[in-house]
């Protein structure tokens, strides 16, 4: 038996914000026995969360060791800076999308951040709310964590435990790296797959009903709340610009050789923007190499000696077959994870079979 699933925190849990994301982490805490408390400026979103199974209304006389701010972008920084008030032994760290926003607001008002630790979940879904959290939301996923030179390493240490016991890869970079990088990778994919959607707006229904995988995976963040992308979207826009300018050069390119299509040099041009996409993304993780053929599940492990070992007896035991086996590794995360192929057929039992073994499926 895999002691993967052994709990870091060993402390009270105090959620703000007790929408997807704080109800998410408080599912995936409450699972592990820990005790969540639930604040929210609307009453019933506590209710909600708290019927749902995501921790407990919070007290007066609750002192938690770690707070996870989870509000719109909008507020974040005004949420940091009463609960750092509010619990000053406390660490507090929160889940917005964008990170140079709230600590640029925090220091010009001369907030002392000592105790605050900005993080990231790269997890989310199209829609809203606690009713659609999901405790296994972060498994596998990276979560930046943004530490200043100024954080003690016992905060930031708590931090990482909070997001390894949600299952999720920590990932340390710079506030200014991380904007950038989400601009580029989930910030500007957003507007894409909206203005794609918006296309679809007038179509006629004749034509919808073809709708096959391709236009579905194109456009399936475009169901996202506008209220909190608006948000988003402000909060980043230094990031979102050049990539956006990039993209309306490469949109004109192909415009301009589909108008004239028969003039030299325009199916070139065509073929060379897409020979750039299918090396663009081949650059994503998990998107190369893959045998269609089998299917894949990724298992998380402690990066601890003997755990891969572990692994793979237990599959031998369990007598299943492997067909392709990669080891991922997240730097300084105390966590790897393995994906391995099987027979499809077996995936259903071996996922169960794994989980019955205290084993962290992604
Ligand atoms: N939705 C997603 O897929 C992801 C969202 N995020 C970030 O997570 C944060 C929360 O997003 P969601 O959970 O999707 O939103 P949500 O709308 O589901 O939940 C937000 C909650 O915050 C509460 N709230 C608003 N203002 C508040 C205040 N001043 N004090 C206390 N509570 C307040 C609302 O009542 C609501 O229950 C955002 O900052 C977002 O950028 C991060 C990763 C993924
Ligand atoms: O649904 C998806 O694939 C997402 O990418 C969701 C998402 C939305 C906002 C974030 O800050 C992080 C992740």
């Amino acid at each position: 038996m895999s002691d993967t699933n052994a709990v870091r925190l060993d402390a009270q849990v105090r959620i703000v914000g007790t929408g997807l994301l704080g109800a998410s982490i408080g599912l995936a805490l409450r699972s592990q026995g820990i005790d969540v408390a639930l604040a929210d400026s609307s009453p019933s979103s506590v209710h909600l969360a708290s019927d749902l199974g995501a921790g407990r209304p919070a007290h007066s006389d609750d002192s938690p060791k770690i707070i996870v701010v989870c509000v719109p972008p909008d507020v974040t920084a005004d949420v940091i800076e009463a609960e750092l008030k509010a619990f000053p032994d406390a660490v507090v760290t929160d889940v917005a999308s964008v990170k140079l926003f709230p600590l640029h607001q925090l220091q010009a008002r001369g907030v002392d951040i000592t105790h605050y630790v900005g993080g990231h979940p790269l997890a989310g879904r199209e829609r809203g709310g606690a009713i659609s959290a999901r405790g296994d939301l972060f498994l596998g996923r990276p979560w930046v964590v943004c530490r200043d030179e100024e954080t003690p390493a016992w905060a930031l240490a708590l931090v990482e435990d909070l997001v390894l016991d949600l299952g999720a890869v920590p990932i340390e970079m710079t506030p200014e790296a991380h904007d950038e990088a989400v601009g580029l990778v989930s910030h500007v994919p957003q507007i894409v797959s909206s203005l794609m959607a918006k296309q679809l707006e007038g179509a006629s229904d004749e034509a919808v009903r073809l709708a096959g995988q391709g236009v579905r995976d194109v456009t399936r963040i475009a169901a996202s709340s506008p209220g909190l992308w608006i948000q988003i979207l402000g909060a980043n826009k230094d990031s979102i610009v050049g990539v956006l300018e990039n993209l309306q050069k490469d949109l004109q390119n192909v415009t301009d050789a589909l108008r004239d299509i028969s003039a030299p040099g325009a199916r070139k041009v065509i073929a060379e923007e897409m020979s750039a996409g299918n090396a663009g993304v081949a650059r994503l993780p998990g998107k190369h190499g893959q045998n269609k053929r089998y299917a894949q599940i990724v298992v998380l492990i402690d990066d601890r000696p003997g755990q891969l070992a572990q692994l793979l007896t237990e599959l031998g035991e369990l007598n299943i077959n492997l067909e392709d086996l990669r080891l991922e590794h997240a730097e300084g995360a105390q966590m790897g994870m393995v994906e391995f192929s099987v027979v499809p057929e077996v995936r259903e039992t071996l996922v169960s079979e794994l989980e019955k073994r205290n084993w962290r499926v992604a």
